[in-house]
């Protein structure tokens, strides 16, 4: 795999740790589990998975999930993200953030944020943030630093 910016150590810390949060997924509606993981600028990975609603929309992603750990266990600064999805082998159907979890990795990560693709049997694709959310609006704008 080529997580260039990390230590082996820390890309198969964070792959493991986001295979195992899809398998808690809680997805019974979209039948779509999600795993992710967030690298913090402690070094520490957190993690989280999908978890639906009866309600549609108050399901919640599994990048919003990991990194509301991150800032539960007092970081606001993410250093790379994987995140893993059962879309399909082609390339198009990779797991990428949805719209809202960019925006919400703007919060906490700089523009060169690596954020990783894998499933549960190969690893894809990297983006940095700014090449899946340009021109994004964020704390900076606002005069705030997270
Ligand atoms: O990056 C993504 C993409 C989708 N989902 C979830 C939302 C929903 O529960 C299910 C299908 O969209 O997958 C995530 O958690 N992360």
């Amino acid at each position: 795999m080529h997580l260039t910016t990390l230590t082996e150590s820390q890309q198969q810390a964070l792959l493991s740790a986001a295979r195992a949060a899809q398998r808690q997924a809680y997805a019974p509606y979209s039948r779509y589990p999600v795993g992710a993981a967030v690298l913090d600028d402690l070094g520490r990975i957190h993690a989280g998975c999908n978890v639906e609603n009866a309600a549609y929309p108050e399901g919640v992603c599994a990048e919003a999930s990991a990194l509301s750990a991150m800032v539960l266990a007092g970081s606001t600064r993410a250093r790379a993200v994987l995140v893993v999805g059962n879309g399909g082998k082609h390339k198009s159907a990779w797991t990428t953030p949805c719209g809202g979890c960019r925006q919400k990795l703007r919060e906490f990560g700089a523009p060169d944020l690596p954020i990783y693709c894998a499933n549960d049997e190969t690893t894809g694709p990297s983006y940095t943030l700014v090449q899946l959310l340009p021109e994004g609006f964020g704390p900076d704008h606002l005069g705030a630093q997270a």
